[in-house]
């Protein structure tokens, strides 16, 4: 496969910590429902999962905020919970209530009786996206493939759903914890393969979403998801068409565990809103680019505050290189498309060199 040339690679430099000419900004679920257009979109596909499906409809989406916006990054759309979906747990999305699996996986039987997807068949859809989607940016920006860590895909499997405390799961991992490592085991090995196409596919960066690590224990979080995202890692393809294919790891939640995340051998960290930039910056020295951090919800506030929070990051994060802002979770479906707008053009304007 081969596709246009890059014209933008602003971001995949910041990665590499090379000099850039100014901070490269994407927002976590950039093409979403604070967007009229994806709303529009969404309804004509049906349902959000009709959606991921939908190729063309998946492309048409994932460009949306790029027509709007000069982003410096593309993120494939679709969700963390294809893979469990494609592990045969029936997902579906309850209007209003999130997502929801038919079948729950809590026990060593259901554990054992888990298939193993093959992600070039099982996943098909997400890859004729990945190449879709390439292919119609046309070299504008990179394009970003995405999995959930084993340990977030496992409390949506485990619990059913979302879930606010994590009760079956942290029974599991406290109780059995050769179940959960069975469990977190197999998704790792899932994972590793489900990114791999993604990245034959035409991704040229990857983030491991761990979006629920934050929630474990000190000493938990190091057996029960950074064990798992080190495997990953490890696993990964880290070079494709003669370039680097960054890999970001993004917990939220994640501050204490900063230092073993940078030792994974990982590109980048993805920070959330609760942690300082600077001080991240010291802890882990050069070893990783950084990722982040504006608290999402400084875009309800008005332009020339969000303009003010911009300043004020760019200023902490300083002079060095390895720095790609982003907000600190994903953007939400009440925020005004014209502040995203601001903050993007925020990002370009203080840091241009
Ligand atoms: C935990 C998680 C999920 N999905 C994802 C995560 C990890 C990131 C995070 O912590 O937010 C990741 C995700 N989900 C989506 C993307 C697309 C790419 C992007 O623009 O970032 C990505 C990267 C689209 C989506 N995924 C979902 C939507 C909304 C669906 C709709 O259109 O109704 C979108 C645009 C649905 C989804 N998907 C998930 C939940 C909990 C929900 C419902 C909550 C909600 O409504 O926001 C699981």
């Amino acid at each position: 496969m081969s596709f246009p040339e890059l014209k933008n690679d602003r971001f995949l430099r910041a990665l590499a910590r090379e000099p850039v000419d100014m901070t490269p900004v994407w927002m976590m679920r950039q093409a979403g429902r604070y967007l009229p257009e994806y709303r529009a979109t969404r309804a004509r596909a049906g349902s959000f999962l009709d959606l991921c499906k939908n190729t063309e409809l998946a492309c048409e989406v994932t460009l949306q905020p790029l027509e709007r916006f000069p982003l410096d990054a593309s993120i494939l759309f679709s969700d963390i919970l294809t893979v469990p979906d494609a592990m045969g747990l029936g997902l579906y999305f309850e209007e209003g209530e999130g997502p929801r699996f038919r079948k729950v996986v809590r026990t060593e039987a259901d554990i054992a009786a888990l298939p193993s997807p093959k992600v070039e068949s099982d996943l098909d859809y997400v890859m004729r996206a990945v190449s879709t989607i390439r292919r119609e940016l046309n070299g504008r920006v990179p394009l970003i493939g995405f999995s959930g860590s084993p340990w977030t895909l496992a409390t949506y499997m485990v619990e059913g759903g979302s879930s606010k405390d994590f009760r079956h799961l942290k029974d599991m991992i406290y109780s059995t914890p050769e179940l959960a490592h069975a469990l977190l085991g197999k998704l790792a090995d899932t994972v590793t393969e489900y990114l791999n196409a993604q990245i034959r596919a035409g991704a040229q960066a990857v983030q491991i979403f761990d979006s629920w690590g934050g929630a474990l224990g000190w000493r938990a979080y190091e057996e029960f998801s950074l064990r798992y995202m080190q495997q990953i890692v490890d696993g990964l393809i880290r070079e494709h068409d003669g370039r680097r294919v960054p890999v970001i790891l993004f917990t939220k939640g994640g501050g204490l565990w900063l230092e073993s995340m940078a030792a994974t051998g990982c590109d980048a960290l993805g920070l959330d809103w609760t942690q300082s930039l600077d001080q991240a910056r010291r802890r882990v020295g050069d070893k990783v680019a950084l990722q982040g951090n504006m608290d999402p919800a400084v875009l309800y506030a008005s332009p020339s505050a969000i303009r003010a929070e911009v300043k004020r990051i760019l200023d902490e994060f300083g002079p060095h290189p390895g720095h790609v802002f982003n907000l600190g979770h994903g953007i939400t479906p009440h925020v005004k498309p014209e502040h995203a707008g601001a903050f993007i053009e925020a990002v370009h304007e203080f840091s241009a060199r």
